[in-house]
């Protein structure tokens, strides 16, 4: 590890698991560069301080109601905690940045902001501290430019689409088809919300000192060369962050059952499909019934996280028909949360069935697991879109959450010839992505470039 540098960033994750996740990575390799880390963070959601002693964590109310904490509408939250954050995170910042009583040194020590592209309020607050801000874009970049342009899309009529245009592509936003598009522009009662919010993100970010990527040029190439005509500040894709050289931890919001590797240690290599939608998506019972149907009538081992509350109107899996588990004879097992990373990377794991959330998906890519798609908002559509039709390292589902539709996707990718195939090239791209970050390679020059600029505010 280098020397501190006696320079602190501050970071301000969105309190999504999966932005949590890639900030608290960044915040392990900013630490390893040399700089003190503080982390300013909701109550909602708090990232556990415990697992991360070497950083100082400062809480802040947010104002959520229990009820709005548990609610499945992710636009609302994020627009609550907008509101609500403001004035503590201010306060906050004041705090830190008045020059301390003894010394007058701490001012000069911090060297700037990063904070997610989903906080608003950051650029002007850091503004008026004359603190330069980054921008965390926990999106695959081709999203983010992508997304910024919904009003637009909405503005030109693109929904609703008729049947005979649905499998075309969306002109500006490739290789989106026309039918995603319904699942990132929100329902009705949210394109206004939905629309008022991606403009306030992009005037918060175009101001920005620069804007770090969770992606790398061999995953995002052209729309890093697109953004130069949209952005005039730097843009640093130092992705995928979980595989710089850091010390390990986890930053889970909910405890991952520990039996999951010594069950995996037991299967044969590569005939286990994992499953899992991620931290935010839920399921009706019917679909969540398919699902457990499909996997079981594949004959194949399956490992499948269903968290708590996750099948709509019920507490956990017990709309399984009575025998469901035993009729498997130890061939599939159900938990809360997964070590996920432990379970991609063993041995025995053969394929992932996914939401495509934008961690998921690179930690997948990172292990050479092949994937089937089945994305269900927002990013998961471009993603799943990306992975089916350009990389060609997975199967998307369309949507067909039936029993026969799933057996018959995790047979092509787990016992067909056709497996094989993505496999291969799966593997050939987990080299590339893994060489960036490696000493020489995109990403791990980018880092040099971001630990510079930061060093020279
Ligand atoms: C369910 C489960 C998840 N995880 C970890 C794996 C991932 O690092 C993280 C989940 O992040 P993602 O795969 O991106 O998915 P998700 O939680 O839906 O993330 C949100 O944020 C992502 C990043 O902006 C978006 O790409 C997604 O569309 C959005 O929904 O949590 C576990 O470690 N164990 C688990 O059991
Ligand atoms: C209007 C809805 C559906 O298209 C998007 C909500 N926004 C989001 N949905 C899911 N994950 C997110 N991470 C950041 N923002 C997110």
């Amino acid at each position: 590890m280098e020397k501190r540098n006696e320079r602190r960033v501050i970071l301000f994750p969105l309190p999504l698991q999966g932005c949590i996740n890639p900030m608290l990575q960044l915040a392990k390799i900013l630490f390893t560069r040399g700089f003190s880390i503080t982390i300013i963070h909701t109550r909602f959601n708090a990232p556990k301080s415990s697992d991360h002693p070497l950083f100082t964590f400062l809480q802040i109310p947010d104002g959520l109601s229990e009820a709005e904490t548990q609610s499945r509408d992710v636009l609302l939250q994020l627009t609550l905690l907008n509101d609500n954050c403001e004035n503590p995170f201010r306060e906050c910042l004041a705090e830190l940045i008045k020059p301390s009583s003894d010394s007058g040194t701490e001012e000069r020590r911090i060297s700037c902001l990063i904070d997610d592209s989903g906080w608003v309020f950051t650029q002007s607050v850091a503004e008026s501290f004359n603190l330069p801000r980054f921008v965390l874009c926990a999106y695959k970049f081709s999203f983010f430019l992508g997304h910024l342009l919904v009003p637009q899309l909405r503005r030109e009529g693109f929904l609703p689409v008729p049947d005979s245009e649905a499998e075309d592509l969306v002109p500006v936003f490739p290789p989106l088809r026309k039918k995603d598009l319904s699942r990132i522009m929100g329902t009705r009662a949210q394109s206004e919300p939905l629309d008022a919010y991606l403009h306030k993100i992009l005037e918060a970010t175009k101001p920005a000192s620069g804007i770090i990527v969770l992606s790398c040029e061999e995953l995002d190439q052209d729309s890093l060369y697109e953004s130069h005509k949209v952005f005039s500040f730097p843009i640093f894709p130092i992705g995928p962050f979980h595989i710089h050289d850091v010390p390990a931890s986890s930053s889970s919001l909910f405890e991952p059952d520990q039996s999951c590797v010594p069950w995996l240690d037991k299967q044969e290599t590569r005939s286990v499909m994992y499953v899992s939608l991620g931290s935010i998506a839920s399921l009706s019972e019917s679909d969540f019934l398919e699902i457990a149907c499909g996997l079981r009538n594949t004959n194949q081992s399956f490992l499948w996280v269903v968290r708590p509350g996750s099948v709509r109107g019920r507490d956990w899996i017990e709309s399984l028909p009575s025998g469901f588990m035993e009729s498997l004879e130890g061939k599939g097992k159900i938990v809360r949360w997964a070590p996920q990373l432990d379970v991609l990377a063993h041995r025995a794991t053969g394929g992932f069935l996914t939401h495509n959330g934008w961690n998921s998906t690179l930690e997948s890519i990172c292990e050479g697991v092949p994937m089937i798609c089945l994305p269900f908002v927002w990013d998961q559509l471009l993603n799943a879109r990306f992975i089916s039709e350009v990389w060609r390292i997975g199967i998307h589902l369309e949507g067909r959450i039936e029993r026969r539709e799933i057996e018959r996707a995790v047979t092509r990718l787990m016992v067909e010839s056709e497996g094989d195939e993505i496999r291969g090239r799966i593997k050939v791209l987990r080299d590339e992505v893994r060489r960036s970050v490696k000493q020489g390679g995109s990403s791990s020059r980018s880092s040099d470039e971001l630990v510079d600029r930061i060093l020279s505010f």
